[in-house]
């Protein structure tokens, strides 16, 4: 497999504070891996490293198999990057704007720019100072898409959209995985990320705490279940089947919450006369929230070997 980005126990300290602590990490080309994390987890840390934004403390980073600092300028001219805190002088308009920041990677065709702006619904011809902030972010995507870069490095590239500019960045996301680019993104929102990513990687306090495909989050993730019977049914004949937790009785209707696979649960339901099912989607976002939640109470979550 072909590796676009390959990171060796890169580590970062700002003095004495913590930036990133020894991420190891292989980024397969073609795919969206989305790198998730709370505030302040080490992802702007992570991107900016691959950049050479900065340098690391220790550890490697090789990106389209070149060395970040050696071959900075090699390496840059192959990558859309869209920073976190993207800045760009205000007197310009949005196209001047872009017209200079794509001749900086050998240019790209003004029917090009002005596509990709109709699709996010950005008027090239507004001053970046009378942008809003979502606007602004508009550009950043656009500078970073506008060159069709094998590898696209986005740091929280949503931040600031409408939803509906959201879905478009999305799907543009999902367009440049079928054209064989890679896209590394960031996010705090789980469920923007598990739309478009092959693979998950979450972050906190400076380490990786879980790397894994979202089809195998989604495997384990926790789904509610509603069984309704024909009669009532004792809840102590499912409390305790294997994946069932927090079970419990309402007449004739059974509510549970099942990680991973279902079949217990339904093997025994169907001891029972069952009117009527509901399954919700599997809620990774509830997944998140626990590896967050084990930072609140100082416990480290497993780390799941990536696939
Ligand atoms: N220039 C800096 N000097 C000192 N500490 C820094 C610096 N940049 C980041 N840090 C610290 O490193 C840690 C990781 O920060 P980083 O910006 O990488 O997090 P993040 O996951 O991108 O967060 P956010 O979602 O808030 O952007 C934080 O504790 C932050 O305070």
């Amino acid at each position: 497999m072909d590796t676009v980005i390959e990171l060796d126990r890169l580590t970062k300290n700002y003095g004495r504070r913590r930036g990133l602590s020894g991420l190891t990490l292989d980024i397969h080309r073609g795919e969206v891996f989305g790198f998730l994390g709370p505030n302040g987890a080490g992802k702007s840390t992570t991107i900016r490293l691959l950049l050479d934004l900065i340098r690391p403390t220790e550890g490697t980073a090789r990106v389209l198999g070149l060395d970040p600092h050696a071959d900075a300028v090699r390496l840059h001219r192959r990558v859309g990057y869209l920073p976190g805190d993207f800045v760009v002088p205000g007197r310009w308009t949005a196209g001047e704007c872009l017209e200079y920041l794509t001749s900086l990677r050998g240019g790209v065709s003004r029917a090009r720019l002005t596509a990709l702006a109709g699709r996010l619904d950005l008027d090239l011809g507004a001053r970046i100072r009378s942008l809003s902030k979502g606007n602004r972010q508009k550009v950043g995507i656009v500078q970073a898409f506008a060159h069709e870069p094998e590898l696209l490095i986005l740091d929280e590239p949503t931040s600031g959209l409408d939803p509906l500019v959201q879905q478009t960045f999305l799907r543009m996301v999902t367009e440049a995985r079928a054209a064989g680019q890679t896209v590394f993104m960031s996010s705090h929102i789980m469920s923007e990320v598990e739309r478009v990513a092959d693979r998950v990687g979450i972050i906190r306090e400076g380490r990786l705490v879980t790397l894994d495909t979202v089809a195998a989050l989604r495997e384990h993730a926790v789904r509610r279940v509603r069984l309704t019977f024909d009669r009532p049914v004792p809840a102590e004949g499912f409390a305790h089947l294997p994946g069932v937790v927090d079970a419990s009785t309402q007449g004739t209707t059974l509510h549970c919450r099942v990680e991973g696979s279902p079949d217990a649960l339904l093997k025994a339901a169907a001891r029972h006369t069952v009117t009527d099912l509901l399954s919700e989607e599997p809620d990774l976002e509830e997944l998140f929230f626990t590896y967050y939640e084990g930072a609140e109470n100082g416990h480290e979550a497993g780390l799941t070997p990536g696939r």
